[in-house]
């Protein structure tokens, strides 16, 4: 069974503990030229822009995405069901490089592209409770930043504290422990001119009973 103590403990060196059993790491250019992976990856994922269920609005993403991995990882939030593409050439170079960097073969992956910066993505915790190692107490996000820098803001779910990170450039983060739980995060919106973003989350996802 993965535990992401075994991941925090082989990233010491890059861990920031936010208390209450909540973590993050965060490891600097960890992935090798990230701007010709991001052409590749944003020419073979299927990106679009989804609508979303907020009440009884339907509302359009401000960012493309697209989910990939292993058959069976269905991810559902926002009342849709997400089938995962296969996996790609580019996505499984990144994939593999961040298992041998946190020991983990995660088995799908999130792919946003923020166009420009109008677009963004809101406050929200990735808690569904198919993540694993085991939502909400123990999830495990990897997240690879390719292209333009934009902040990365935590903030804590009662206490309203916040920290912000600027991602870019290969930079590997990984949220664990209690994080989703007790913080939310996102990537705001920036009036400043900004080229082309895509992140990656890798996750964990308990396969749908067949
Ligand atoms: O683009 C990012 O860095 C954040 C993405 C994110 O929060 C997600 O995919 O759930
Ligand atoms: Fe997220």
């Amino acid at each position: 069974m993965i535990s992401s103590d075994a991941v925090r403990a082989r990233l010491a060196e890059h861990v920031t503990e936010l208390g209450e059993g909540a973590w993050i790491t965060l490891a600097r250019e960890a992935v090798e030229e990230p701007d010709a992976l991001a052409a590749r990856i944003v020419e073979s994922s299927p990106l679009g822009a989804e609508t979303l269920r907020i009440g009884a609005r339907e509302v359009l993403t401000p960012r493309r995405t697209a989910w990939h991995g292993d058959p069976g990882r269905v991810y559902a939030y926002s009342g849709r069901t997400f089938e995962p593409a296969p996996w790609t050439a580019p996505l499984v170079e990144i994939r593999d490089r961040v298992e041998a960097l946190t020991g983990v073969r995660f088995d799908s992956v999130l792919v946003n592209e923020y166009r420009d910066g109008r677009d963004s993505m809101g406050w929200h915790s990735d808690d569904e409770p198919e993540l694993g190692p085991h939502a909400p107490d123990d999830v495990l996000i990897a997240s690879v930043s390719l292209g333009a820098h934009r902040r990365f803001l935590l903030r804590h779910r009662r206490r309203g504290e916040t920290h912000e990170l600027p991602l870019g450039h290969g930079d590997l983060l990984v949220m664990g422990g209690t994080t989703q739980r007790r913080w939310q995060h996102s990537v705001p919106k920036t009036a400043k001119p900004v080229g082309a973003r895509v992140s990656l989350t890798f996750r964990l996802v308990r396969p749908r009973p067949a």
